[in-house]
């Protein structure tokens, strides 16, 4: 593996924007909003944790076997389209928007992304698709591992019950108790791995978007960016 973690991009000369913070915080729609203003790319590394972990539970590999789970992490075929108006995810030549949403990839995927060897490979393509820049970037490690030398890091949160009910309101209504325990059990995992946990990283300006609505976000991320921009 060739990319190393915690050290800059090179040759990049685009903005790199990265959004780091718990599920439901709003870092998806905020990040699409924001790449879709700017006219920039959009890669939901979400969404590629999510994709390993489909090939892995369809491989049968046991998502609890962390020797398992690091034997199969070069195995899964994962393509992001980077387009914020349709963002794509193909796995093992197959398009999984759908399928990487489902209630067993939701409840294997930290165990998954716990795993340093996953973490390995997703950070050598995340590097990979940011490449010149003029992206979006959201996730867990962006601001810290991934894009350290990003143009704006943010960090966004939002209460764990505005968050559930976000999600299960997403979700066609299901049970936002049931709801709010399993995105609190994954916070757990993903806040106290010891590899890239979430995190807020240096230089991050935190949002709590409880209290705002989905256009404010957006405009307080673009404010930062065109103060970015000017400062280059
Ligand atoms: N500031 C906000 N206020 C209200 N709802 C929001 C806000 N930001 C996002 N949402 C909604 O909350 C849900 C979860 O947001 P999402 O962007 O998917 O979060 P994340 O990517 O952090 O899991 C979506 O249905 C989205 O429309
Ligand atoms: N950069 C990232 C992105 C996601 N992950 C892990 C942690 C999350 O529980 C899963 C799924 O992330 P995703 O952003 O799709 O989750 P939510 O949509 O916020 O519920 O992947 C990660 O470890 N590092």
């Amino acid at each position: 593996m060739s990319a190393e973690q915690n050290t800059p991009i090179t040759g990049r000369t685009g903005i790199v924007v990265a959004l780091d913070g718990p599920s439901g915080s709003g870092k998806s729609s905020t990040s699409r909003g924001v790449a879709t203003r700017l006219g920039f790319r959009y890669l939901d590394t979400g969404a590629m944790f999510r994709a390993i972990t489909l090939g892995m539970l369809k491989a049968g590999v046991d998502v609890h076997d962390a020797d398992a789970v690091a034997a199969h992490a070069g195995v899964t075929q994962i393509v992001s389209g980077t387009d914020p108006s349709n963002p794509t995810i193909h796995v093992d030549g197959e398009d999984a928007s759908v399928a990487i949403r489902g209630e067993d990839v939701v409840a294997a995927v930290s165990p998954v992304a716990a795993v340093p060897a996953v973490r390995t490979r997703l950070l050598e393509l995340q590097r990979e698709i940011i490449g010149a820049g003029d992206i979006v970037v959201e996730g867990r490690d962006i601001g810290s591992v991934v894009a350290p030398d990003a143009d704006v890091k943010l960090y966004l949160t939002a209460d764990p019950a505005a968050r559930a009910a976000r999600r299960a309101l997403e979700e066609g209504g299901s049970d936002v108790a049931a709801t709010e325990a399993s995105l609190l059990a994954r916070d757990r995992i993903d806040s106290t791995r010891t590899t890239a946990p979430l995190t807020m990283a240096d230089g991050a300006v935190h949002i709590d978007t409880t209290f705002f609505t989905l256009d404010e976000v957006i405009d307080q991320v673009l404010e930062l960016v065109e103060a970015a921009r000017a400062g280059r």
